[in-house]
């Protein structure tokens, strides 16, 4: 008695991949699953990747989502991910294991243990404006933030010094993640066999360093704090013997490098793009809204008519500081206006459109049937642009996030929720606000491209990678 949801599986395989997939490209997609909701409502089959996939939305839809556990929902990846990141991977694990890998790297990268690594961080920072924006005229954002913040993965959480190997290691994984979203198709000539390729080749150079780091820390030459890589190799079980499997660290290290550069290099370039076109919110991030006063309009959320904001943000950081003194976990706290600009910015520009997960069972969802085997498809943007959850969505506006209590959950979803919740949410964090510290303390941008256009591929990317000229303020 009990109905599939309605909508059309669409051809054989491709199904409507490849409408997505352009939609994403030409920054309709949300659009286009508009559209779909238009024509069968709030539930409706198609078919991504090959599977048959029932797309859902909303609060009620994310919590079912995020917190359905493995006995209902596993985690589902596509084809081409998986061979390339392995099958060790968070993203492919489940139950048990899942926890035990997870748990072993949320050990390194709880805010208890990031803490420390502020400084390091800020280094990192400092030597890639040296590098990159000194004496420059204009430079492209994306590309930069890029390069920057995978110095600042190997750095923190490989233990990878700068240098030959680590250039090496960048080229290899820029080729690795190229053609990793593609359909896998094993033929040399294609982005998805180079993907690859190169992914083997970073397996083998991480396999190399992990031995290394296997000997300083058996030797006493490494405490287990020193990188995530030795902080994996130290949890040992009863007899001594490693609890995390070599291949679970490599193809973990693997995920690591992939969802903690591209996510939050995307947000800062965002961030910088929106900076530029909001002058005031600039003048906040740096100066402070001290003495000026917001209306919070929020709908749907108890209307706290007029608050002062109360931070000092970066100017007056910066100040506090003699010269070579780096900043704090202190000093990150003080940076609330400015997290609440990331906030907004994640809320219009979620890096990680959506996901997927995989019914293990036959289940039933509002009031339809969704089969075994079946996939989820869930999307960050539908609550975040719902204008019944946030008052006039189109407009950039970083009050929203002031009385972060008040915002309903399930609903301002840009890490996930639930067990698989990102778990780099505070590396990412860090990273963010140092970096827009050094950014909006020591130069002011102008835009060279003034479209709005971003295309998904799938991660947003502005055009030509946001080029800006920059205009230093004071020495680095
Ligand atoms: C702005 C930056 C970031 C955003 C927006 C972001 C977003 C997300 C999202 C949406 C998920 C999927 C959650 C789900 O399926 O329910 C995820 C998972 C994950 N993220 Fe992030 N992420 C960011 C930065 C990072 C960083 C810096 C790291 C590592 C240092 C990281 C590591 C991971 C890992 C390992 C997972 C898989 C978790 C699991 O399956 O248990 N992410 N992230």
């Amino acid at each position: 008695s009990k109905r599939v949801p309605p909508g059309s599986l669409g051809f054989p395989i491709i199904g409507q991949s490849l409408g997505m997939l352009r939609a994403m490209r030409a920054n309709t997609a949300e659009k286009w699953l508009e559209e779909r909701v238009q024509k069968y409502g709030p539930i409706s089959k198609l078919s991504l990747f090959g599977k048959p996939t029932v797309f859902i939305y909303g609060q009620a839809a994310n919590k079912f989502v995020f917190t359905s556990d493995g006995t209902v929902l596993t985690n589902q990846q596509t084809q081409s991910v998986k061979m390339i990141l392995g099958d060790r991977c968070l993203l492919e694990l489940n139950g048990e294991d899942h926890k035990r890998v997870r748990g072993a790297l949320v050990s390194f990268l709880k805010p208890d243990s990031l803490k420390c690594y502020v400084g390091n961080m800020e280094e990192e920072v400092r030597i890639h404006l040296e590098t990159y924006w000194k004496d420059k005229q204009t430079i492209k954002v994306l590309p930069l933030m890029k390069t920057l913040t995978f110095n600042i993965i190997c750095s923190l959480l490989f233990g990878l010094e700068r240098g030959a190997r680590r250039d090496q290691m960048v080229q290899y994984f820029q080729q690795m993640i190229e053609g990793m979203w593609s359909i896998p198709i094993n033929l040399p000539f294609t982005r998805f066999n180079r993907s690859l390729k190169a992914s083997k080749d970073v397996q083998k150079m991480l396999k190399q360093l992990i031995s290394e780091k296997r000997y300083e820390f058996e030797n006493n030459l490494a405490s287990p704090h020193q990188d995530l890589i030795t902080c994996l190799l130290s949890i040992r079980g009863e007899n001594n013997q490693e609890i995390i499997s070599e291949n679970e660290i490599i193809h973990n290290v693997m995920l690591i490098m992939v969802a903690g550069h591209d996510t939050s290099s995307i947000l800062i370039t965002f961030i910088v793009r929106l900076l530029a076109k909001n002058p005031n919110i600039h003048a906040a991030v740096l100066k402070g809204k001290d003495h000026s006063e917001f209306h919070v309009r929020h709908s749907t959320f108890p209307v706290s008519s007029k608050i002062a904001c109360g931070s000092t943000e970066q100017e007056e950081i910066a100040q506090n500081k003699s010269p070579g003194e780096f900043l704090t976990w202190e000093d990150l706290g003080k940076m609330k206006y400015t997290w609440r600009v990331a906030m907004e910015t994640m809320r219009m520009f979620p890096p990680i459109f959506g996901g997927f997960r995989q019914t293990v069972k036959d289940i039933e969802y509002g009031g339809y049937l969704i089969p075994k085997g079946w996939q989820i498809f869930w999307v960050t943007a539908k609550t975040h642009m719902d204008s019944s959850i946030f008052h006039e969505p189109e407009k950039f506006d970083p009050a929203r996030f002031e009385n972060l209590g008040s915002l309903p959950p399930y609903n301002f979803v840009p890490f996930g929720g639930g067990a698989r919740i990102c778990p780099g949410y505070e590396f990412a964090k860090i990273e963010t606000l140092v970096t827009i510290h050094y950014l909006v303390t020591h130069f002011t941008w102008k835009l060279c491209c003034t479209d709005d256009f971003f295309s998904r591929d799938p991660m947003p990317a502005p055009t030509q990678g946001l080029p800006v000229q920059i205009i230093p303020r004071k020495p680095l």
